[in-house]
């Protein structure tokens, strides 16, 4: 059976854990904090990096979360987690593209204010947080461009896997930003995401890191 590395509160994980499910693939689950010692993302990804999917054989691993959607959906292509036209396809992994560097944005941002308040760079954190309002903005104009419950056809696609693994985790890791009142369709259409079986199986959850890590 596959393993897929994890960690509780990673947004690029649920995406996979969402697919596998979707696709009805059956994993072992292997929640690791990446940031402590203890991790086997090296043994598996140069970039020690989750997630990182390890099939049968124990060895071969598939990691970077938009990769593994990639090789999943070339590999197991039903049901279908991208559109059939090409038009649509690309535009799946656009919005892909927009979540994922929201959520390297936050990351940064998270480790730049673990730093003493002394190091940390207001302008290297005002850059990050720009990236997500944009962001914010981004995903609010092409949500309310849609149609019904999903943000492209009538069906999900890996862009509602990707808002949504990154709303999740925003609402988490930054629960005091406004954006749910400031975005009230995109709150809905999340909402409405969330609400779905694969969704709820695999909502976030903080993690207590224990090394040092900037
Ligand atoms: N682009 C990568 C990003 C993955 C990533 O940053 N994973 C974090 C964990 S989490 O942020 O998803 O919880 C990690 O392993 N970080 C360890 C490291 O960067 O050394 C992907 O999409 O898979």
């Amino acid at each position: 059976m596959w393993t897929l590395i994890s960690a509780s509160p990673s947004p690029y994980a649920r995406k996979v854990r969402i697919a596998l499910a979707e696709k009805s693939i059956p994993f072992t689950l292997q929640t690791e904090v990446p940031w402590d010692h203890t991790t086997v993302t090296p043994q598996y990804n140069p970039l020690e990096k989750l997630p990182v999917l390890i099939l049968d054989d124990g060895k071969t691993a598939i990691y970077e979360s938009y990769y593994i959607l990639e090789w999943l959906e070339a590999k197991h292509p039903e049901p279908a987690l991208l559109p059939s036209d090409i038009d649509d396809r690309l535009f799946a992994k656009k919005v892909e593209v927009v979540c994922d560097g929201m959520c390297d944005a936050m990351v940064i941002a998270f480790f730049e204010r673990m730093r003493e308040p002394e190091k940390q760079s207001e302008p290297w954190k005002a850059r990050q947080m720009r990236k997500v309002e944009g962001g914010l903005r981004q995903l609010a104009t092409w949500v309310d461009e849609r149609q019904g419950q999903y943000l492209i056809g009538d069906r999900l696609t890996i862009a509602d896997l990707a808002i949504a693994a990154f709303l999740g985790w925003f609402a988490i890791r930054w629960s005091e930003h406004q954006w749910q009142t400031q975005y009230p369709a995109l709150k809905q259409y999340w909402e409405g995401l969330e609400a779905l079986h694969n969704f709820k199986e695999t909502r976030p959850s903080p993690q207590t890191m224990k090394d040092q890590v900037v």
